[in-house]
């Protein structure tokens, strides 16, 4: 198995960053391991192992100025390499990944599934999601497939920002504006990775946030959130989530 921990090439040393820990759901072979890869080290791994328990991989993104870590937990989609771990990934989550396949339908279906574990494990409608559909790469027309229209109901009705992406080939090319850092004219064709996307969307998200994910933890429990107990005011790398 690969190792558990990867850095971004050009952000190994982080320490003032905040960081932000993301978990990835979805169905066993939807792709979250490979997803993960291309979000954290920039390939497509050649034969990922099924995920056994949790995994996880960390990127540095500079946004507006701010270093933001995301750490992201990729784990396992079959249940029996799950029921042991559940408990330690759902802790103090910033924001979740729920992932499907794009060229199979079955496993969008599933989704309700992860919704509802999420929420078992206290993890309220306040945290940001996002909706990942992967495998692009595979999409045939007139194929059984999930369709954008299709997801972005789904992602809409859900509170989700939808992408469409392939960890194999993240590259999509558009027509149209760029946008504010593509400097093209409109109308212009031009190629966009769908991976740095998700990257970016998500650490601008978290970035934006100010609370504590004790917050979210405890919410409906006493009502209050946990600071440290010596008083100690709270540091930079512990704030987290929704606002
Ligand atoms: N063509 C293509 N294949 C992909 C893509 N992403 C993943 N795969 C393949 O799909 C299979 C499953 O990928 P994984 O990343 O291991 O799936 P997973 O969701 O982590 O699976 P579990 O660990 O069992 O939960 C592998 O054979 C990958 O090579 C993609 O974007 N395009």
């Amino acid at each position: 198995m690969e190792s558990s921990l990867e850095f971004s090439s050009s952000y190994s040393s982080s320490s003032s960053c905040r960081t932000f820990k993301v978990i990835v759901v979805g169905d066993s072979g939807v792709g979250k391991t490979c997803l993960t890869h291309r979000l954290c080290a920039g390939r497509f791994p050649c034969r990922p192992d099924a995920t056994i328990g949790v995994d996880f991989r960390e990127r540095v993104v500079d946004v507006e100025g701010e270093r933001v870590k995301l750490q992201m937990w990729d784990t396992a989609g079959q249940e029996r390499f799950r029921k042991s771990m559940v408990q330690h990934y759902y802790r103090n989550v910033h924001a979740v990944l729920f992932v499907y396949d794009v060229t199979y339908p079955a496993s969008f279906r599933g989704l309700p599934a992860w919704v509802e574990e999420c929420r078992q494990n206290s993890l309220g409608q306040d945290i940001p999601r996002f909706l990942v559909g992967s495998k692009g790469d595979l999409r045939k027309p007139g194929a059984n497939q999930v369709s954008r229209e299709q997801a972005l109901k789904y992602a809409q009705a859900h509170g989700m920002t939808l992408f469409e992406t392939s960890a194999k080939n993240p590259e999509v090319s558009r027509v149209g504006r760029r946008d504010r850092n593509g400097n093209g004219p409109p109308g212009e064709s031009y190629h966009q990775d769908t991976m740095e996307s998700i990257v970016m969307a998500v650490a601008a998200r978290l970035r934006r946030c100010r609370k504590l994910p004790e917050q979210h933890h405890n919410k409906g429990y006493n009502g209050s959130f946990k600071v440290p107990a010596d008083g100690r005011p709270l540091e930079k790398g512990h704030w987290a989530c929704t606002c």
